[in-house]
């Protein structure tokens, strides 16, 4: 693939390389940098190198009467304007330049038009966030109703304290793991993978690393269930917590999307659970469930870009199986630091969710060593 940006865009680098080439790349710095901590074999899960970007966010820049789709230039000196995304999925592809074309025509609908986001389900389900510096009135969601019509998509209008959901505010994504079909409904606005193909490889993966533990599972940092429900049929029973409310009520639906009973979902923050099970704290969210019988010699955590805090791997520590997913490896690798002083690391995995840029995603199995 060629990148016409001529360096401003901080793709070519990685293009220049062609796919393998920046994957191999990328790879030899993550053995680099876990060297001092692992030198066994890594598992390395491909992205597709085109069209792998399920939600996507854009800049919208006008010029004079024109609105173009356009990013922020690497040095943060400017924009740059895009004629292509080959990134994006194929549905987004497919509506998001006649979707301009026809904002450029709708008499008004781009005033003050700063910004669209896309999230795309597999089956071609789309809703699109415009997002405004300027109050949406009647005219903008009668226009915004005949293009959602138009394209088969939800808007969903955003500005200072005003949101407007035209058809609904999420799309429902099907993920095909270990020979079934799961379905999510995925909210705009909120955390979900981005590359769905990579999506898949890791929740397998993680999948493979469970076989032979049993009992029951805990899980923080559990976004709408991504990873939980496919888990759900490995154990007994799991207990998996988040901090976004949205995402907590998008996880209970998506439990009943696949028939899966086995979860206790609760909106708590990892630190907030760990006061819980210590008995610092009493949280009325926590009613109703049966903490003493649960059985949790496996932990399963998939935090933000920051990592986790110490108290939060302190309480990590004390699971018999530790599973990490981390989106940045820096962050990993310190939390690794901590963990490996009781545990030692049994497997690693490179998921490349994140074609031609320099982030990873990456699978960490940790289990507690012999004293
Ligand atoms: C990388 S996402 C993973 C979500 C989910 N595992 C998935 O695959 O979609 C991290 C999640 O942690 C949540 N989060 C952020 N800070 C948190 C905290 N302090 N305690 C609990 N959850 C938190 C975010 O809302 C987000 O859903």
């Amino acid at each position: 693939m060629e990148c016409r940006h001529f360096g401003r865009c901080g793709s070519c680098r990685w293009y220049e390389e062609g796919y393998e080439g920046q994957l191999t790349k990328k790879a030899e710095e993550i053995k680099a940098l876990f060297a001092p901590l692992y030198t066994g074999a890594f598992d390395i899960a491909r992205s597709a190198p085109e069209g792998y970007r399920a939600r996507a966010e854009f800049k919208v820049w006008h010029v004079g009467d024109t609105m173009h789709f356009a990013m922020n230039s690497i040095d943060r000196e400017g924009v740059v304007l895009l004629e292509e995304c080959p990134m994006v999925t194929a549905p987004i592809q497919a509506l998001m330049w006649p979707l301009l074309d026809a904002l450029n025509a709708a008499p008004g609908m781009g005033r003050k038009l700063f910004g669209m986001d896309f999230l795309a389900g597999r089956d071609g389900d789309i809703a699109v966030s415009m997002l405004y510096h300027r109050k949406l009135d009647d005219t903008w969601k009668a226009q915004a109703a005949e293009l959602a019509t138009k394209f088969g998509i939800s808007i969903i209008g955003r500005s200072r304290k005003q949101k407007e959901v035209i058809g609904r505010d999420h799309v429902i994504e099907s993920v095909d793991v270990a020979e079934r079909t799961y379905r999510f409904k995925q909210i705009e606005n909120s955390f979900t993978q981005p590359n769905p193909g990579v999506n898949a490889q890791m929740i397998g993966w993680a999948l493979q690393q469970f076989e032979g533990l049993g009992g029951d599972l805990l899980e923080l940092y559990c976004g709408a269930g991504n990873f939980t429900i496919p888990f759900a049929s490995r154990f007994d029973r799991v207990l998996a917590t988040e901090i976004s409310k949205s995402s907590i009520h998008a996880a209970k639906t998506n439990m009943e999307l696949n028939d899966v009973h086995n979860i206790d979902f609760v909106r708590m923050s990892a630190e907030e659970f760990v006061q819980a099970l210590d008995g610092v704290r009493e949280f009325n969210r926590m009613k109703g469930i049966d903490l003493p019988s649960y059985r949790l010699d496996t932990i399963f955590v998939d935090p933000p870009r920051a990592g986790m805090d110490e108290a939060s791997c302190d309480f990590a520590a004390r699971h018999e199986h530790i599973l990490y997913i981390s989106c940045n490896p820096e962050t990993l690798k310190r939390d690794l630091e901590y963990l490996t002083r009781t545990h030692r690391i049994e497997a690693m995995a490179m998921f490349d969710q994140f074609p031609y840029t320099h982030h990873m995603e990456m699978g960490v199995k940790l289990k507690k060593a012999a004293q």
